[in-house]
């Protein structure tokens, strides 16, 4: 970087386009990158680089509309439009308004900190300390950034010279003009007050810096727009900088003059001087020079909503608390979108908001028996359970804890509760879960902390009064992380759950109002602390009959509506039913025999799909009882009859007609019987069609059967 000519920016520099504000030399800016081509120069030069040179990089403003620009930069062809006019570059052509033209002249300058966030999206916030003004020659490469070849502009030596030693070699008609531009900038600090930390720096700055510098450093520094930094910019030679930087700074001062005037005249305001009467922008401009207000307008809606989340004391005097260090936190801290989450989750928590519970005793019975066949014993304590809730809607306790084989369904009479009481469910898995910071959340202060699962719940569901269903509770496990049970015992008591803390909240939740379920296969690993708190009832396994009548009452049109079939389109006998338990089953509860039947439905869902045809219905069925009817076949609609025989019969009777995609599913052999619904007319189906085809049926199984033994 260094030569004899002083000190050199690197010739090619990868360049930053920016929207947000103009980087001057010798200020500092931070600018917020998110378009992709400023994202990749951040994560792949300046992240990646090792060496000083790797932290240069050239800043060229982007004059572009924010809501026009596109991603294409204007290419090199379109750069050459341009002529050097002595010190000057001028436009051969004639440009239009809406032609994409790079600006020519940027500042290099070095990275000094880079932040990466998430939030609101993925950017990264970049401090940047301007060096230099440079010149685009020619672009070298657009992507994954923008590589250009620049012509250093101004000495970097200027900074590193003292004040006087610069000052000495101006002509007479500069050293006039920086003369008048340094009295100017005393004048106006003479009006600030010196309290004020940027005012200082001002000060500071004003009397070491080399007079040529002055026009960079005050341009950025005062209140500017951005156009007229801009001009700022364009000024290569040193006294046109100055020509151009001394009436802003003129300006500033009426300003302030006025302001003072119109103060002397009402002096309540006196108090209020420096920054917020103008002279120092507290961030970066747009480039139409207007300040947005957008922080503000965020602060004041997140406040609104921090009144109207109706949240008790405690908690709204923490929400409080973090807001009031939000507004006083840059955008770009990391800490800032930490603090923003924390309040989002404060606002969006079902303080008081809950549902109201619709109870009727019959009504809840039905609805059991509805959802669930056999399970008396299980269905008459919950029905116990909800009237005494009728009855004494502030009942405390106990928690119901069911316990029995998988695929009893548990979990699904955890959730039929939850629809009797027409309230909101959320079950809370908690099998391998050996962290307690799960259940209670992260204390704020580690990096990616999260609340536990029953906050994360609450949020989800929006009530402070749903079912939560605690799954597999005696699946919980311990680690060095502590203990998720005893975090639990918290949680499952009801004389300390209305002041249940998550470390993340650091607030108390009262969890009173929520009913917890929990479920487990045994009671002999859940510990006994745990298990003190609940009260179990034992879920059975389920005998053959009732399996059967299971399949057909609940598993066998779940899964006909889940694979998109009609009971039309298959039909599976008691017989079969019966066949799939005692051979391809061996469970307490139905969840394998659930599988299977799904199996069954996926192979039939195939052939319905392929639109499988059958012409010649004598191939599949040796006497069909629409043939013998007499009338000509046709495959309006099919029925399949499934029918399950071991594999050594299935081969020597059944030869070549295998759905191999079923084979391979299921180690059952069905016989897809496809049988096409005779009719001349699609008018004369009816029901005398679907007793025919359930005889048909009938006979197809004895046959099957008969051949099978
Ligand atoms: N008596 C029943 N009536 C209707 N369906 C049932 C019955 N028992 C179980 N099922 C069904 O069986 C499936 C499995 O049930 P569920 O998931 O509730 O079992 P579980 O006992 O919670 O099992 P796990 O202990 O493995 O969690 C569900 O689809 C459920 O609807």
């Amino acid at each position: 970087m260094t030569s004899d000519g002083g000190i050199k920016i690197p010739s090619r520099l990868p360049l930053l386009l920016s929207h947000e504000g103009v980087l001057l030399p010798g200020s500092t800016v931070r600018f917020s990158v998110d378009s992709p081509r400023n994202m990749q120069l951040v994560s792949q030069r300046l992240l990646r680089g090792t060496s000083l040179k790797s932290t240069i990089i050239g800043v060229i403003p982007n004059t572009r509309d924010p809501e026009h620009d596109t991603d294409d930069l204007p290419t090199l062809h379109k750069l050459e439009c341009f002529e050097r006019v002595g010190n000057d570059w001028r436009c051969r052509a004639k440009i239009p308004h809406t032609y994409p033209v790079l600006y020519r002249i940027g500042t290099a300058g070095i990275a000094v900190q880079v932040v990466g966030s998430n939030w609101p999206k993925p950017h990264y916030s970049l401090l940047i300390t301007g060096l230099c003004r440079f010149r685009v020659s020619s672009l070298l490469k657009e992507r994954p950034f923008v590589l250009a070849e620049v012509e250093q502009l101004d000495k970097l030596d200027q900074y590193t010279t003292p004040a006087t030693e610069g000052a000495a070699a101006e002509d007479e008609e500069l050293g006039e003009l920086s003369k008048k531009f340094y009295q100017a900038a005393v004048q106006l600090l003479g009006m600030l007050d010196m309290s004020v930390p940027v005012v200082a720096k001002f000060r500071r700055l004003l009397d070491s810096l080399p007079r040529e510098t002055l026009p960079d450093v005050v341009a950025s520094m005062i209140r500017t727009s951005n156009k007229e930094k801009l001009q700022v910019l364009d000024a290569v030679s040193l006294e046109e900088r100055f020509k151009k930087a001394l009436p802003m700074l003129t300006k500033q001062i009426e300003g302030l003059k006025l302001l003072q005037k119109t103060r002397k005249m009402n002096p309540d305001n006196e108090k209020r001087v420096t920054n917020k009467s103008g002279v120092f922008p507290g961030r970066q401009f747009n480039l139409d020079g207007e300040d947005e207000e957008e922080d503000g307008d965020d602060a004041v809606a997140l406040e609104k909503k921090v009144h109207g989340a109706n949240m008790p004391d405690a908690a709204l005097r923490v929400c409080l608390k973090e807001l009031k260090r939000l507004k006083k936190m840059p955008q770009s801290m990391p800490e800032y979108a930490l603090t923003r989450n924390y309040l989002d989750l404060m606002v969006e928590l079902p303080w008081s908001k809950s549902t109201k519970d619709c109870l009727d005793i019959r009504a809840a019975r039905t609805l059991l028996d509805n959802d669930h066949y056999a399970m008396d014993k299980l269905k008459r304590r919950v029905l116990e359970y909800l009237a005494v809730r009728q009855l004494k809607t502030s009942l405390k306790g106990p928690i119901l804890c069911f316990v029995g084989p998988p695929g009893v369904g548990k979990t699904s009479v955890g959730r039929s509760i939850a629809r009797t009481l027409g309230r909101e469910f959320h079950r809370i898995a908690l099998g391998g879960v050996c962290d307690q910071s799960d259940i209670r959340g992260h204390r704020r202060t580690y990096v990616g902390s999260m609340p536990g699962r029953i906050i994360n719940g609450l949020k989800t569901v929006g009530v402070n009064n749903p079912v939560f269903l605690l799954d597999e509770v005696d699946k919980l496990g311990k680690s060095l992380q502590g203990d998720p049970a005893a975090a639990l015992l918290e949680v499952l008591d009801p004389e300390q759950n209305h002041s249940f803390t998550d470390h993340y909240l650091n607030v108390a939740f009262d969890l009173s109002q929520v009913l917890f379920i929990a479920t487990a296969n045994t009671t002999a690993t859940i510990p006994p602390a745990l298990l003190d708190r609940m009260e179990v009832l034992q879920v059975p396994g389920y005998t053959q009959e009732e399996r059967v009548e299971i399949a057909h009452r609940h598993l066998i049109p779940n899964q006909l509506e889940q694979h998109g079939l009609t009971p039309q389109q298959l039909h599976i006998p008691q017989e079969t039913t019966q066949d799939i338990i005692s051979r391809y089953t061996r469970e307490a509860g139905v969840r394998s025999l659930e599988r299977k039947i799904g199996a069954i439905c996926r192979a039939v869902a195939v052939k319905v799909a392929e639109g499988h045809r059958v012409t010649k219905t004598e191939d599949l069925i040796p006497e069909s009882p629409t043939q013998q009817g007499g009338k000509t076949l046709s495959s309006l609609s099919l029925c399949v009859t499934v029918l399950i025989l071991p594999p050594a019969i299935y081969t020597s009777t059944y030869n070549g007609r295998v759905i191999r995609e079923f084979l391979q599913m299921t180690r059952l052999i069905a016989v897809l019987k496809v049988c096409s619904v005779a009719g001349e007319k699609e008018g004369r189906q009816g029901s005398s069609q679907g007793s025919a085809d359930s005889a048909y049926q009938t006979v197809r199984h004895s046959s099957v059967i008969s051949q099978t033994s």
